[in-house]
């Protein structure tokens, strides 16, 4: 391709908004000698939240309240929040960042977004107000901000993230309420309210996809209801995050995608629309939440500093969960688990399945281990039958990043220094104590989704001790910090293996007898994917190959903006009456230049041996509820 072939190149575009940043990546389709289309990136932006915005105050991009629960028995509930307004400086922001690098607006086609999922954002009736003046914008350069546009849009300023752990009352009441229907024993005063909740956990588990969790939206919303019902009156539209970014792209109220719609516990997972009972519930006889799902649709809207390019022209596709937006980026075929090391852990498995026929969370021993205490089902962001098992741990990046600074120096070079030295001294024990010392420790610096439990817990050979150590002279003080090192890496690895195997609809097929059932590889991305060593661990717990997109591919943007750039790309192409099925889709493939680790077998085996003991560990944590 000639230099001034490349100048004319279409350009997709694909903007997330996470926990901790704005990110944006514009793709650019391009041809190999041999003809074969793929994307490539053309140029990256990012707006940190607490270092390019300070005046936001915030910590990790949220805001944490404490707030002690009225219920002495309840302790601490923790809310977690995230300034909207916020949300709309940092759009504007790399607007223009954008517009000062003198980007070819022009060029782009088509438009998708990705975002934190599960948080939700509260409009006002001046809403509609804010839409209308940056409409009237007509492609010119706005001088007023974004800020003054929309500065009274909102209902609520402090939106509920995904971080939020503060309505565990409002998802016991949602479980009671499905539990209790069509039962006769759910006016029976003495019937155990235990047991209620179980069979509505299990109920809502099979509509929704996933049990009760604090930080999905249904439960957000019905505190809101009760602690501040005329806020909650005044509220004309609730968006999710990514919706709430389309909307200010679109200049009008964006739909919610059912990928990410499904991490609300009021999606019907099969049929795909909201749920009757659940939302009257929630709502109490309201008309809130009850908006229309309407899938990759594009819009034709000028978009507020994209003035320059013609509307017509400019395609935007539904945003969707930055989760569903991973899988869009990495293309994962079956036997691949999608590992993301971002500002939480997830795991992400391809199924056809919600995991709804099979009777999962059994009442019989053990049940509270074996159930899918930290699992879920969302709709797959673009096959119609398929699904995501979604496991999530909130104690991901930001653990990691306590015990860098506590032990590492503050520097993660240093951390993958003393992560390499605890791998190297677990496999070659320097002495006869340490080859039967066996360390493991619990880091839950917030409360964790699985197990609830907030505090740090550390075992040695069994036993609990305030602080790792064999009380060995021999040792320096670099064993106790490569000893923590591995151990917070170690647990969050290994829970995420065990919960691997949860789910239902998770193929038993296995290309390796040490790998978990129907993982063979394991494609992983996100901030902490760039350390090597944590690979290296991940593929050691896991038995298997893991890959990784090479930053240079990524530029810093990251797999969620990558995959909403590139399902701009697809529905870019659908919309221009491209008609191309998904087969030929997936032969597009993205230029992925990854790296490969390799797993070191024994150590995966002796992985294997600790699981047991783990799992015993875990339940011995003392839980903060029930
Ligand atoms: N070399 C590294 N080793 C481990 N973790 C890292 C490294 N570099 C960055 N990170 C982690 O990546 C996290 C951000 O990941 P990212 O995927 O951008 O998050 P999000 O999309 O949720 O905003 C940071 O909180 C940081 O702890
Ligand atoms: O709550 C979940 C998934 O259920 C999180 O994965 C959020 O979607 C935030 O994502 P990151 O900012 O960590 O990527």
């Amino acid at each position: 391709m000639d230099k001034d072939e490349q100048h004319h190149r279409n350009l997709f575009l694909g903007l997330d908004l996470s926990t901790q940043q704005l990110k944006v990546i514009a793709l650019a389709s391009v041809q190999d000698n041999d003809g074969h289309s793929f994307l490539e990136a053309h140029s990256t932006f990012a707006i940190q939240f607490d270092t390019d915005l300070p005046q936001y105050h915030t910590q990790g991009g949220v805001t944490t309240e404490k707030v002690v629960s009225a219920d002495p028995g309840k302790g601490h509930d923790g809310v977690v929040t995230a300034p909207v307004l916020m949300w709309v400086d940092a759009l504007h922001r790399v607007l223009d960042r954008m517009q000062e690098s003198r980007f070819p607006f022009e060029r782009v086609v088509a438009i998708s977004g990705a975002a934190q999922q599960h948080g939700s954002v509260y409009w006002s009736s001046h809403a509609q107000k804010a839409f209308r003046a940056l409409q009237s914008i007509h492609g010119e350069q706005t001088q007023s901000s974004l800020i003054q546009i929309f500065k009274d849009a909102f209902t609520i300023y402090q939106s509920p993230i995904w971080q939020d752990t503060s309505t565990t009352s409002q998802c016991q009441e949602i479980e009671e309420f499905l539990g209790g229907l069509n039962q006769d024993d759910s006016r029976n005063a003495a019937v155990d309210r235990s047991a209620l909740r179980q069979r509505g956990s299990q109920r809502l588990a099979e509509l929704t996809g996933s049990k009760a969790y604090e930080r999905y939206t249904g439960s957000q919303i019905l505190k809101i209801v009760r602690s501040r019902p005329e806020i909650y009156q005044d509220t004309e539209r609730i968006s999710l995050v990514s919706s709430f970014l389309a909307s200010l792209l679109i200049a009008q109220y964006a739909s919610i995608d059912a990928a990410d719609g499904s991490g609300m516990n009021l999606l019907d997972i099969e049929t795909k629309t909201w749920d009757p009972l659940l939302t009257q519930f929630i709502s109490q006889g309201g008309h809130h939440g009850q908006g229309h799902m309407d899938r990759d649709q594009g819009h034709n809207t000028l978009v507020d500093k994209l003035g320059e390019v013609d509307a017509t022209d400019v395609k935007i596709v539904s945003f969707t969960g930055d989760n569903p937006a991973t899988v869009m980026a990495l293309q994962a075929q079956s036997g691949d688990a999608i590992v993301s090391l971002g500002t939480s852990d997830t795991l992400l498995l391809y199924t056809h399945t919600h995991g709804s026929k099979s009777g999962q969370n059994s009442n019989g021993p053990g049940a509270q281990a074996n159930a899918r205490l930290s699992i879920g089902y969302l709709c797959h962001p673009v096959d119609t039958n398929g699904y995501l098992m979604l496991y999530c741990a909130k104690n991901g990046s930001l653990a990691r990043e306590r015990i860098r600074d506590l032990y590492a120096d503050r520097s993660w070079d240093k951390f993958a220094e003393y992560l390499k030295r605890g791998i190297r001294s677990v496999r070659q024990p320097m002495d006869q104590h340490s080859a039967v010392c066996t360390r493991t420790g619990f880091y839950f610096f917030d409360r964790e989704i699985w197990p609830p439990v907030k505090g740090v817990y550390r075992f040695q050979n069994g036993e609990f001790v305030e602080e790792f150590g064999p009380n060995d002279d021999d040792k320096d003080d670099g064993d106790i910090k490569s000893a923590n090192v591995l151990a917070i890496c170690e647990s969050q690895l290994l829970a995420m293996r065990i919960r691997s195997s949860q789910g239902d609809g998770v193929s038993t097929a296995t290309t390796d007898s040490v790998a978990p059932p129907g993982i063979s590889r394991i494609l992983a991305t996100g901030g902490a994917s760039s350390n090597q060593v944590i690979l290296q661990l991940l593929s050691n717990v896991f038995g298997v190959p893991v890959v990784c997109m090479s930053s240079d591919v990524k530029q810093g943007a990251g797999s969620a903006a990558w995959g909403a750039a590139r399902k701009a790309f697809l529905y870019g192409h659908r919309n221009a009456g491209d008609d191309t099925d998904m087969d030929v889709i997936h032969s597009r493939s993205v230029n992925m230049e990854s790296r490969m680790v390799m797993p070191d077998l024994e150590e995966t085996k002796r992985y294997i041996e600790r699981i047991p003991d783990f799992i015993r560990l875990e339940l011995s944590l003392p839980q903060a509820m029930e």
